[in-house]
């Protein structure tokens, strides 16, 4: 079975590669030798008919890196140029040094010039930024990440796509758009969620031959996981098993107008593989959905009377899709939470929730941006520049696990180190998408999972049905209906 995949903050990278230096005398310079050669092989692999190079270097190790891979390109055939941010000397030694050896072989350097175009070639290496991002770039560093970006040619990042921030996975400023990343040492939580999956690429790494010991001695920050880790959470069915044992979820939600959302839900919850789905919803969407689909057992519900009832029968509540935010909406609220089953919270449940805080039992919330910002009281905009930390204060406050959604999800609950789901794709950004989501992991809850593992494996589900169904039609135009074939075949690994 897979492991996840292990992330590490950057200064526990800065403490790996130290402890490689100082412990297991791995000199720095070879290091740095070790890295530009794997990312020139990288190179090599996905653009072998690469001739020309431009290698656009900043002033620290990173552009350290960079002087190497120019050297090795120029000695292996390609035609090099290289180019620098600022005409000041490299900032360490590893670096310096990287520019000495690429002049011994006579390679010339350019200062880049912002207004003059970049040299033509096929391939451009982004050696400006690594690690060491300190602020948002500034100057002829901003000027030529925008020339990058204006190119219109293959890119090759350095470590880090330059300009976005290894910890967080935002960018303080401007940032380069790259095709492929090769990063080193170990993969940085931050090249997984946010901004990244937009700049990074394919992300490849190149851990230069450090000992697993050294690098295991650093606490990790998170996991990531894909579509090769579901069969970590979804075990074959016992053979004697009956639909008693896979648990009875119960949808609230579909006030007028937004019926389709609690179908969704319910729907996604029989196909994530619930005993038995009920939905507690207006009069008006009962026929629809019975006749739609017969497997559910939708029932009007005017007042918390009939709520309670079902409640008395369900094992887990998806509570949000569609509920809205009125009378009916607020009673049912209140009267799902007062019932303390374990409970998914989504959409208008979370609005709900922003506006009259309260303890609740175990339960899973699965806000997109703006709701954990009405949560969390901050702007939509400041979640996104932290979704790690904006994560984790959400599940510390609400005592409760959290998914955070949009451009790779994050998972995170007191106690439980975060997961973020390396899976999704753009055409998931649509309507009912969330609702979806809500009955996956509303399903797996019935089924017995703990809130964490069904966040997990219901987020990664969730995106891993959203890939399969793009890659079958496409992003654009893509249903959340459409990922219920994917669900089924992909629940059961
Ligand atoms: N032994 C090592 O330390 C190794 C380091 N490696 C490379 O080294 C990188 C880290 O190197 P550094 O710590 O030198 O850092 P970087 O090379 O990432 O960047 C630091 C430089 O950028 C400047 N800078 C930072 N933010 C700026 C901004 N907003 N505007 C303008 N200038 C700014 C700093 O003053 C400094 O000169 C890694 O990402 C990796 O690519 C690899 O060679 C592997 C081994
Ligand atoms: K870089």
């Amino acid at each position: 079975m897979h492991p996840p995949i292990a992330l590490y903050r950057s200064d526990a990278i800065r403490a790996i590669d130290r402890r490689a230096i100082e412990h297991d005398g791995i000199d720095a310079y070879a290091l740095m030798t070790r890295a530009a050669a794997a990312a020139f092989a990288a190179l090599q692999r996905a653009w072998p008919s690469a001739r020309r190079v431009c290698v656009l270097c900043g002033q620290g190790n990173n552009g350290g890196d960079g002087f190497v891979l120019a050297r090795l390109a120029r000695m292996a055939g390609l035609a090099v140029q290289v180019l620098v941010v600022d005409a000041r000397a490299a900032s360490t030694e590893s670096a310096r040094r990287a520019r000495e050896q690429w002049q011994d072989i006579g390679g010339s350097t350019q200062v880049f010039e912002a207004g003059v175009p970049l040299p033509d070639c096929d391939l451009l290496v982004d050696a400006i930024f690594g690690i060491g991002l300190r602020r948002a770039p500034e100057g002829a560093a901003h000027a030529l990440i925008e020339a990058i970006n204006a190119a219109d040619r293959h890119v090759l990042a350095l470590d880090l796509p330059s300009g976005l921030d290894a910890d967080s996975g935002s960018a303080p400023g401007a940032a380069v758009r790259a095709e492929r990343t090769v990063t080193f040492i170990a993969h940085k939580q931050g090249l997984f969620t946010g901004r990244a999956r937009a700049l990074a690429g394919t992300v490849e790494l190149a851990a230069l031959g450090i000992a697993a010991a050294t690098r295991d001695a650093q606490p990790l920050s998170a996991f990531a996981v894909d579509a090769r880790h579901l069969a970590r959470w979804l075990a074959p069915r016992r053979r004697d098993a009956h639909k008693g044992d896979h648990g009875h979820v119960l949808a609230i939600g579909g006030d007028s107008g937004m019926g389709g959302a609690v179908r969704l839900c319910a729907e996604a919850a029989l196909r994530a593989g619930a005993g038995l789905v009920s939905v507690a919803t207006r009069d008006g969407n009962v026929g629809a959905m019975l006749a739609a689909r017969p497997e559910l057992m939708p029932r009007a519900v005017d007042e918390p009377e009939v709520l309670r009832a079902l409640l008395d029968r369900a094992d887990v509540v998806a509570l949000g899709p569609g509920l809205g935010r009125g009378d009916w909406s607020r009673d049912l609220f209140d009267a799902a939470l007062a019932a303390a089953l374990p409970t998914v919270l989504d959409a208008d449940a979370l609005n709900l929730l922003a506006v009259a805080p309260r303890a609740l039992g175990t339960a899973v919330l699965t806000p997109h941006p703006g709701e954990a910002g009405r949560l969390l009281d901050c702007s939509a905009a400041q979640v996104e520049a932290d979704r790690y930390a904006a994560a984790e204060a959400l599940a510390r406050r609400h005592a409760a696990t959290v998914v955070l959604k949009g451009a790779g999800s994050i998972v995170a609950a007191p106690g439980h180190t975060p997961v973020v789901i390396a899976a999704g794709n753009p055409g998931m950004a649509g309507g009912g998408m969330g609702d979806v989501l809500t009955g996956v992991i509303a399903a797996l809850l019935a089924q017995g999972m703990a809130p964490f593992d069904a966040a997990c494996a219901g987020a990664l589900l969730h995106a891993a049905a959203g890939d399969a169904a793009a890659r079958e039609g496409g992003e654009r135009g893509l249903l959340a209906s459409d990922l219920f074939p994917h669900l089924r075949r992909l629940a059961n690994p």
